[in-house]
């Protein structure tokens, strides 16, 4: 039976338990975990998963199929997933509508106490699958994959329940003889939320943390990231997440968005991915406006052209680590990795000589053969376009290392350093989204200036960093590069945010910059409504001031 309204979202009394992030497992040589992993992919890559869809709990096989491959070994087939039909869409908003208020009523506690499990079973039992999947599936290394499938993810549904008890506990004042209070409700329709390849974290956020604030939601997720996007929604069923709830719909994106977007209950849009896939959206919701109940919430967070400048007292040593972890790992594909790097004269051949000799050590092949630094690109629709950016090295700059690729196994790009003359060459605008890494060499006398090329040469305004020992140089970084990066490091590499510690998302061409995993971004997901109860109501319409004199 429903239960009679209240307004959960007030009832913040109880205290989630403290949250600290996820400590990361080493996988070294000799740990238990090592061991536990490599069973598991051994035993992931002998199986062949049958991926459903799933509306309203219920698994659905339409027989349109794709397969799930391994990157770095892409005639090894790990599964197939099956495509929604166009019903099968209608269904899923169904589902969406009938769960809501249900899932909507339930006390704050309840729906967070899911995430909490959820948590709780990817950090014990359920760590090496959601590992292995994205390791096998998108090709990242042990490393690579559990600061993102294991920590990542664990983390957002942490920390999200933290944020939700802070955001439900903010209410405003109340003058004496009233209560004042602050409903937070969830949108008055569903959630579309679409995730890209390369975080397996970021589909369980962008699905999850609308939920989590009482939404219903329907998921697409990448068509490259199919297998760990399953065992993520399969992870939140073992939770206790109703039917309904989020609803996991893969398939082709223009007719499941075209659907989604045209549909008069469409609550928000959630999404993480290209810029221009963002933009396409953006303009299909406001073609549209007008048919909807509400205004839809659009949150995305999008492309980058992630740099990294040195002042003439930087480390070099640290610098060109940085640059190689930032630009190289998981092959270049974070939105955050270093893609462009402006280097003092005086540092270039001692950054440059460091940087190939570590590039000539990193390892790169099966992601199951631990010593490996680096796996495959995603597909070979990347591999190609990646290939074009490397021809255009060759045409306009120089090819210091790398340069190489190959697709005979798997989509192997080479970490890639070119040299450019040109402050505004092509290979410092355009995201490239692999292992390429392209620098500018600036007289050590133009600092401030240079740093005014790296704010305006890309659109972008997603992760940067300043290496420099000279604090003036740091407090001029501030000052000119403010705008140029929503999440900025100094004496670090531009990736590897952390939820709870730096939460992510930029501006200009990087998206909404509602930073995910953070309070802001939850905001997003509710729609406040603000309560005003008077205990002893006036019985008199007229007011003191018209008493006689
Ligand atoms: N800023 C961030 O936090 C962040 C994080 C991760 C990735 N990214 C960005 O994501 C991109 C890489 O991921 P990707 O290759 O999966 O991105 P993508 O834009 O190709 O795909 C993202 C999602 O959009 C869907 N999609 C594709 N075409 C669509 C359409 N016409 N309508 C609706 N949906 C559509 C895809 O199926 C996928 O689910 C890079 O640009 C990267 O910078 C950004
Ligand atoms: N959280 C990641 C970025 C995710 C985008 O791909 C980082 O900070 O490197």
């Amino acid at each position: 039976m429903m239960s009679d309204f209240t307004v959960a979202s007030l009832a913040a009394r109880r205290r989630v338990p403290a949250v600290v992030n996820e400590p990361i497992r080493s996988h070294a040589p000799g740990t238990p975990e090592r061991a536990s992993l490599k069973q598991r992919l051994a035993s992931m890559a002998g199986e062949h998963v049958d991926i459903p869809v799933i509306v309203n709990g219920k698994e659905y096989r339409t027989g349109d199929t794709a397969p799930v491959v391994m990157p770095h070994d892409h005639a090894h087939v790990l599964g197939t997933w099956h495509k929604a039909t166009p019903e099968l869409v209608q269904e899923a908003i169904a589902a969406t509508a009938a769960a809501r208020d249900e899932w909507s009523r339930w006390a704050w506690e309840d729906r967070a106490a899911v995430f909490l499990r959820a948590a709780e079973l990817l950090s014990t039992t359920w760590r090496d699958t959601l590992n292995a999947a994205t390791m096998l599936g998108q090709s990242k290394t042990a490393f690579q994959s559990e600061i993102d499938a294991a920590c990542e993810l664990i983390d957002f549904f942490r920390f999200n329940c933290a944020y939700v008890e802070d955001l439900y506990g903010e209410q405003p004042l109340s003058e004496k003889g009233v209560w004042n209070q602050t409903d937070y409700r969830p949108l008055e329709g569903f959630v579309y939320a679409v995730s890209p390849f390369n975080f397996t974290a970021i589909g369980g956020n962008l699905s999850g943390a609308p939920a989590l604030v009482g939404n219903t939601v329907i998921w697409k997720p990448a068509q490259t990231a199919m297998l760990s996007g399953y065992y993520v929604m399969k992870l939140l069923e073992a939770a206790g997440l109703p039917p309904g709830v989020i609803n996991f719909v893969p398939g082709d994106p223009v007719p499941i968005s075209d659907a989604l977007l045209s549909h008069a209950d469409l609550g928000g849009v959630h999404f993480t991915g290209s810029t221009t896939v963002f933009n396409s959206m953006w303009k299909t919701i406001g073609s549209r406006m007008g048919a909807y109940r509400s205004y839809p919430r659009i949150v995305g967070e999008t492309g980058g052209k992630d740099f990294i400048m040195a002042h003439a007292s930087a480390d070099v040593d640290a610098l060109a680590v940085a640059i190689v972890r930032g630009a190289f790992e998981y092959q270049g594909q974070k939105c955050s990795a270093c893609s462009r790097v402006y280097i003092p004269q005086s540092l270039w051949a001692g950054v440059r000589d460091r940087m190939v000799a570590m590039m000539a050590d990193i390892g790169m092949g099966d992601v199951r053969d631990f010593r490996n630094f680096m796996g495959a690109v995603i597909d070979e629709k990347s591999f190609t376009k990646i290939g074009g950016y490397l021809d255009e090295a060759r045409a306009t700059g120089t090819i210091i290392s790398g340069g190489t690729a190959s697709k005979d196994v798997g989509y192997f790009v080479a970490p890639t350093l070119v040299q450019v003359e040109d402050p505004g060459a092509r290979l410092l605008c355009e995201e490239i989204f692999g292992p390429f890494v392209t620098a500018y060499v600036y007289p050590d006398d133009q600092y401030v200036e240079t740093m005014k090329v790296v704010d305006r040469t890309s659109p972008y305004a997603l992760t940067g960093a300043i290496f420099a020992d000279d604090r003036h140089a740091v407090r001029l970084a501030h000052t000119h590069l403010r705008n140029a990066a929503g999440n900025f490091y100094i004496n670090d590499k531009c990736t590897g945010a952390v939820v709870g510690q730096q939460p992510f998302g930029g501006a200009r061409g990087s998206g909404t910059n509602d930073k995910a995993g953070s309070k802001l971004n939850l905001l997003r997901w509710v729609s406040a409504r603000s309560i005003k109860e008077t205990f002893s109501p006036p019985k008199d319409y007229r007011y003191p001031f018209m008493g006689e004199e």
